[in-house]
């Protein structure tokens, strides 16, 4: 079977971060697991990317269903300052219990991401985990025992840079 490199491989291109404003909006359910995630993509914004800590706003929300109106909101309420926020980026933590409530807030989160992103012209990262059990959302937050596990922050957080500098390129009619 042919082999290939599961997952993203990082940009060739190398993106100065120095002046971007990243928000970032997580939620407080599965706490220690969102809290790991925060980490990773903020800890590889600053050090790979030189994106100022001080230009990183974090808030949070209670769940990841609440993470759409957030990101719109937060948004809207930057553009009516000077500081717009070039790329937002929305953590969660959705594990499935006994019921379809999983499904329903897992479809509603990522098109209402989806859409926030598309309505403000703001890039929105999708860093919204949707696992079946614990073991799952632990591993894919660099937790956990084995070997495979890899902290999806840390991919975020490259979106993110990349997409905020790219867009600001893009609205200057850089191509
Ligand atoms: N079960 C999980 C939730 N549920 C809460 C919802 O996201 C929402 O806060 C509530 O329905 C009120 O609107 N949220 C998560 O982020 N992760 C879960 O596993
Ligand atoms: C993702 C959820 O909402 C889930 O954790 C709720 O659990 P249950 O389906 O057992 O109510």
């Amino acid at each position: 079977m042919t082999s290939f490199t599961k997952g993203v491989i990082p940009s060739t291109e190398k993106f100065d971060g120095s002046s971007l404003r990243v928000l970032i909006v997580h939620t407080r359910w599965n706490y220690e697991i969102v809290e790991a995630l925060v980490r990773g993509a903020t800890e590889t914004m600053t050090s790979e990317y030189n994106v100022k800590a001080e230009n990183i706003s974090i808030q949070s929300v209670s769940g990841s269903y609440e993470l759409p109106f957030a990101a719109q909101s937060l948004i809207k309420a930057s553009k009516m300052g000077t500081q717009w926020f070039n790329v937002v980026i929305c953590i969660g933590v959705l594990i499935k219990g006994s019921t379809m409530h999983f499904e329903y807030i897992a479809e509603a989160v990522s098109q209402g991401i989806m859409r926030v992103s598309l309505d403000s012209g703001v890039p929105v990262v999708f860093g919204v985990l949707t696992c079946l059990n614990d073991e799952q959302a632990l591993e894919r937050a660099g937790l956990g025992d084995r070997e495979s596990k890899h902290n999806h922050g840390i991919d975020w957080g490259r979106c993110a840079v990349e997409m905020g500098v790219k867009n600001c390129k893009w609205m200057s009619g850089i191509i």
